[in-house]
């Protein structure tokens, strides 16, 4: 049933770092998003798929939280993000340095922070590929929201300027190593970034102007040619159509499809070099019971996919 091939990782193995964590935006509930996804049964379906899980339980990272977190400039909770993400680095890391890959279940998309910060101290060359409806590269100037889950890119090329509060976020990404998929709510100070930057971007009018399967490819190519960089690929479940993953903070129409998604996925396996994933933004307390199994659902199979599931 596996069609195992990772090369950047000696086994089959993957540790799994659940971040109940909602402080990067303003909407609940996005920190119940890991428990509702593990209690579906994540764990055990990639058990079934040969890999050996690692997982650490349910931390609580309102012990994090702190006292006092006034606004940063604009920056809302930065503080609480700060510890927050700072802790999962080390947890990524952790998980990476062993030979595992480390899977994050969010969570709000500030974790990000976190995860890539991680990978990049065991992986200094890792491309990063960036599903989402969202460019979330705003930076502490050009945020409207204050919401740092608009924001994580720009801490980590480098381009926020100096946070003392997010200090230990070291620029670990170059333009090159970045790509996005999915695009189509991106904010005009975002814009005159990716474009400043040359940072690749494929929005929805790519994908349907390009079709899914070429995009990838284009992405792909970009950021780990010929299979030359380990890949850490962020998924906001947001990127999908709300049509098929309603249950998120943030959704916009003219996404993704239930098969571009996975398509994604099992392209990004099939270049062997996955060595991290995020699955961020599942809100299980937005929307009815029947649209949070669909949003439950289809992150697990996205993730199965990613780690080598695949239809036939
Ligand atoms: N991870 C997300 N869902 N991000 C949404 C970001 C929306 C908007 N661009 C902002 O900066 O607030
Ligand atoms: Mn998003
Ligand atoms: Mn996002």
């Amino acid at each position: 049933m596996s069609t195992y091939k990772l090369k950047f990782l000696p086994h089959q193995s993957v540790g799994v770092i659940a971040v109940p964590f909602s402080g990067g935006q303003k909407r609940e509930g996005v920190d119940h998003g890991p428990v509702k996804i593990v209690e579906f049964g994540l764990l055990d379906q990639l058990k079934e798929l040969g890999w050996s899980v690692h997982f650490d339980g349910h931390r609580d990272y309102t012990q994090l939280r702190p006292t006092s977190d006034p606004p940063v400039g604009k920056l809302l909770n930065t503080r609480y993000v700060s510890a927050v993400t700072e802790s999962v680095a080390a947890s990524v890391q952790a998980q990476l340095e062993k030979g595992s890959l480390a899977l994050t279940l969010g969570g709000d998309h500030s974790v990000a922070l976190g995860t890539f910060s991680g990978t990049a101290r065991v992986y200094p060359d890792a491309a990063l590929i960036w599903i989402d409806a969202h460019a979330d590269i705003n930076t502490p100037d050009t945020t409207d929201s204050g919401n740092i889950h608009g924001c994580p890119v720009s801490f980590l090329l480098g381009i926020a300027g100096h946070v003392e509060e997010l200090g230990w976020v070291k620029p670990c990404l170059t333009p090159d190593r970045l790509v996005y998929i999915g695009l189509r709510d991106v904010d005009a100070g975002e814009k005159k970034i990716l474009k400043e930057h040359g940072i690749k971007a494929f929005s929805m009018h790519e994908v349907d102007k390009y079709g899914i399967n070429k995009v990838v490819e284009m992405a792909i190519n970009h950021v780990s040619p010929g299979g030359s960089r380990p890949i850490h690929l962020s998924f906001d479940v947001d990127a999908l159509d709300p049509s098929v993953a309603p249950s998120t903070g943030t959704p916009v129409r003219g996404g993704l499809t239930f098969r571009e998604g996975h398509y994604i996925c099992e392209a990004v396996h099939e270049t062997g070099c996955l060595v991290a994933m995020d699955l961020m933004e599942v809100n299980p307390t937005l929307e009815d019971d029947e649209s949070v199994f669909q949003t439950v659902t289809i992150g697990c199979s996205l993730v199965r996919c990613a780690l080598g599931e695949t239809l036939l």
